[in-house]
């Protein structure tokens, strides 16, 4: 495969290298599981070099100026700008979502990248009227030092733009293990900062052993901060982990998004809000809804159009430009995604459309709306990761909120109503993270992204998003007599 930002090999220290051993890992594409190429299978060592390379390199690079780390990283965002279609198809070939979406996601990073660009000049500390007349109290935020930054297969650019960046402006440096099914997005980042110019080692991106890659990280202690996306199971083990050297974390983990949609709604925005809010990436994303909670007086109607809307979706390889969903990630999301629909309908839901594996084969699967469905099916508890629409009937609007806050999640929550009243009842009884009110699609970089409950700690993007990779320090300044 021939791609200007296809790397085989881990970035340390500012040199590409291979695992000790010259062990790798295949690469495969997600729709038929053929190897479409290796990367490096790499251990302990290996990180534990790479923790080296930024620490040593954080000792020059936490005393750059803002400005400077500023213009580095406007320099990251157009090279990023200027080869998004390259990055994109290297991201679609990897993890299959349409070629539309890669594009999207790659536009995605370089706006992570430009707003902390902007961001890092505004790490503000504070000086406080001193209660002594010889003493001066000031508050400074300074780089926690070296970070860990570990990160999913599902948006495998995206995710590690929303790490690096705020963690580079703060003048950390950075070490990331991208997602196994998903590496060559992630390696292009070692690329991307390589050909900005960041200095050796202030970005390290290897692959390999999650589970020995994954314990160095958490368990050596000069690395400061770990930066976690991924699933919840995975992010409470690597929490625990931390807890040894008493790490500082962010984890942004699973969801179980309602999407609630009251009798006053405006039904064909819901319908369209409910097709991006669900379909996007193939079901694949930790803010796509997971359950359908439709008011009785337009659950007929909605349940209908959305059917309808999602039997016309295009199923296909990502890179055909006429395709609207890609194959799931692997033969085992295709699995899951069937025993949640045979739990569902051997409960009593029913299949409006869709319900089977596609007729193309491999990873590809119908996009299906399930009626019918109850609190206690799995696709209604469990977060679904595919393209399942599971739909349920309620009555009341206090049904509704607590059925929806009945999850041991808190990421995201869609509702639909004309009623402004209600609107703000409902937005600040939802025990979520973030909440769409008549949207389907709120992710933006300047909205603080991150969840509640058992879907993680911390925010990425927004204007709070940098302040995770900042330590604040109290300094008193003595001996000003007569000052
Ligand atoms: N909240 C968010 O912002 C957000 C964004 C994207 C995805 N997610 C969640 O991520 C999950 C899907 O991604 P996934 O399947 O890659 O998740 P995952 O938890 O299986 O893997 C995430 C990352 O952790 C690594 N990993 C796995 N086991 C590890 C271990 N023992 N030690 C160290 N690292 C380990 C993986 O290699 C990968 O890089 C879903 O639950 C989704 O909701 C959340
Ligand atoms: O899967 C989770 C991602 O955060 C989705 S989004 O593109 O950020 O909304």
């Amino acid at each position: 495969m021939v791609n200007r930002y296809l790397r085989e090999q881990n970035y340390i220290d500012g040199m590409w290298v291979h695992a000790d051993s010259g062990a790798t890992i295949d690469v495969t594409d997600p729709a038929t599981s053929a190897r479409i190429g290796v990367v490096p299978r790499s251990g302990q060592a290996e990180t534990r070099r790479a923790i080296a390379a930024a620490d040593a390199a954080f000792q020059t690079w936490r005393r750059t100026t803002a400005l400077e780390r500023s213009q580095l990283l406007r320099t990251l965002h157009d090279l990023i700008v200027r080869n998004q279609q390259a990055l994109a198809e290297l991201l679609t070939l990897e993890q299959g979502k349409p070629l539309a979406e890669a594009v999207g996601e790659i536009r995605a990073s370089a706006g992570y990248v430009l707003w902390f660009a902007e961001e890092a000049r505004r790490t503000y500390g504070e000086m406080v009227p001193s209660p002594w007349a010889d003493r001066r109290i000031l508050v400074t935020r300074e780089p926690v030092g070296v970070v860990a930054a570990i990160t999913p297969w599902n948006f495998p650019s995206s995710m590690l733009a929303r790490k690096l960046a705020p963690a580079l402006a703060a003048g950390c440096t950075v070490v990331a293990k991208p997602a196994t099914q998903t590496p060559y997005s992630g390696l292009a980042w070692g690329a991307l900062c390589e050909e900005a110019g960041f200095p050796k080692g202030v970005v390290n991106i290897l692959t390999g052993n999650a589970g020995e890659i994954g314990d160095e990280l958490c368990l050596n202690p000069i690395v400061r901060k770990l930066t976690f996306t991924g699933s919840t199971e995975i992010g409470k083990v690597l929490l625990a982990k931390c807890a040894a050297t008493v790490k500082k974390v962010s984890m942004e983990l699973g969801g179980n998004a309602p999407f609630i949609v009251f009798d006053d709604a405006d039904i064909d925005r819901a319908v369209d809000g409910a097709i991006t809010s669900k379909y996007r990436n193939s079901g694949q994303t930790c803010v796509c809804t997971n359950r359908f909670l439709v008011q009785s007086g337009v659950y007929d109607r909605f349940v209908d159009k959305l059917a309808a809307a999602t039997g016309k979706l295009k199923v296909g390889s990502g890179l055909d430009p006429q395709t609207q969903q890609g194959p799931l990630i692997d033969a085992k999301a295709v699995n899951r995604v069937e025993a949640l629909i045979k739990d569902a309908v051997g409960n009593g839901a029913r299949i409006a459309t869709g319900g089977k594996r596609h007729m193309l084969g491999g990873s590809f699967f119908e996009p299906t709306v399930i009626t019918g469905a109850t609190s206690d099916m799995l696709c209604m508890k469990e977060e679904i990761f595919g393209p399942i629409a599971p739909v349920s009937r309620f009555e009341t609007e206090e049904e509704a909120i607590a059925r929806a806050n009945d999850t041991e999640f808190g990421l995201a929550a869609y509702f639909y109503t004309a009623d402004l009243a209600r609107a703000f009842r409902v937005m600040e009884r939802l025990k979520y993270g973030m909440v769409g009110v008549n949207e389907g699609l709120i992710t933006t970089v300047e909205g603080p992204f991150g969840g509640l409950k058992e879907s993680g700690i911390g925010k990425e993007g927004g204007r709070q998003g940098i302040d995770d990779y900042l330590d604040m320090k109290y300094v008193c300044l003595g001996g000003l007599e007569g000052s």
